[in-house]
């Protein structure tokens, strides 16, 4: 499990979470929505450690984050996030291999079963093909991919995403939240995923957390914190949601501050 309690944080004097609660269990996506600023992202980095709260803690599976030593947390935590283009000159397959670096007892060669995960985890996201293919010379779905595989072959239990679904097309985005939610319901794992997309998170987060100015504007399931009442004031942006026979749809349209709840099914 991925919890984390009374989260808080400030760049410099400039706080931008205040007192932030998450859980997700183990089989569970929770999906961490928000508009631009809200501090999705910076929530993220200190789950996986890179900025420590002012305040809170965070648990992985009940071991506080701090206690765990790099390979400890590498073996339990795998992160997606997007980073900066990497100066060396790296095959798809290597990226993919640092993945299993927790897995490695050297510098040596990597073993049979490290190669074996590195193209099992290619091949879960259509990458396989361009294995031999220099990593800085793909587009940035591609490495968008490549990256998500990396954090497959790590064979973590628990894993973080932001925007994972950033640079994909359409078809890509359902398949790699696919695999997100096959890796949560089929293979246990606890996962958090920041996405833009509110229609993507109605589809496969199992939980939201809606932040709005560093805090929880609301949580719940995506058919209770996705409903026009909430979303408004957060984004300010007209929302409608259309009831699907498996579902729903949010649709939004711009609309003067002044204007925003008047876009209701009964209004068009
Ligand atoms: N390194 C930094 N130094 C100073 N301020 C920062 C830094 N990173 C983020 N911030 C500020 O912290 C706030 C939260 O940023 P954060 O990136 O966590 O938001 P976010 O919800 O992920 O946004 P977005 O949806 O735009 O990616 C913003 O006001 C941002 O300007």
């Amino acid at each position: 499990m991925i919890s984390g309690s009374g989260i808080s944080y400030a760049y410099g004097s400039h706080n931008v979470l205040g007192g932030v609660d998450l859980q997700a269990r183990h089989g569970e996506v929770l999906g961490l929505v928000g508009p631009n600023g809200s501090g999705k992202s910076t929530l993220l980095r200190i789950i996986y450690g890179s900025l420590k709260p002012r305040t809170g803690t965070v648990l992985l599976d009940h071991k506080e984050l701090h206690r765990l030593n790099a390979r400890e947390l590498a073996r339990t935590l795998s992160v997606v996030v997007q980073e900066p283009p990497v100066d060396l000159p790296l095959l798809v397959s290597d990226m993919v291999l640092l993945g299993r670096t927790p897995h490695r007892s050297g510098l040596g060669r990597p073993s049979a079963r490290d190669e074996q995960a590195a193209a099992a985890a290619l091949s879960r996201v259509g990458m396989l093909d361009l294995a031999d293919q220099s990593f800085d010379q793909l587009s940035g779905g591609e490495r968008q991919r490549v990256l998500i595989a990396r954090a497959l072959a790590q064979e973590a239990t628990h894993m973080l995403l932001d925007e994972p679904t950033n640079h994909l097309d359409i078809r890509y985005q359902h398949e790699i939240l696919e695999l997100v939610r096959d890796l949560a319901t089929n293979s246990n794992h606890a996962i958090a995923v920041v996405l833009h997309d509110l229609n993507l998170a109605a589809t496969y987060c199992d939980r939201l957390l809606l932040l709005d100015h560093g805090r929880i504007a609301v949580a719940g399931t995506p058919s209770e914190v996705l409903v026009r009442e909430n979303l408004e004031p957060v984004y300010r942006i007209g929302v409608r949601r259309i009831e699907l026979d498996d579902g729903f749809q949010l649709a939004f349209r711009p609309t003067a501050a002044s204007t925003v709840g008047e876009y209701a099914p009964d209004r068009g």
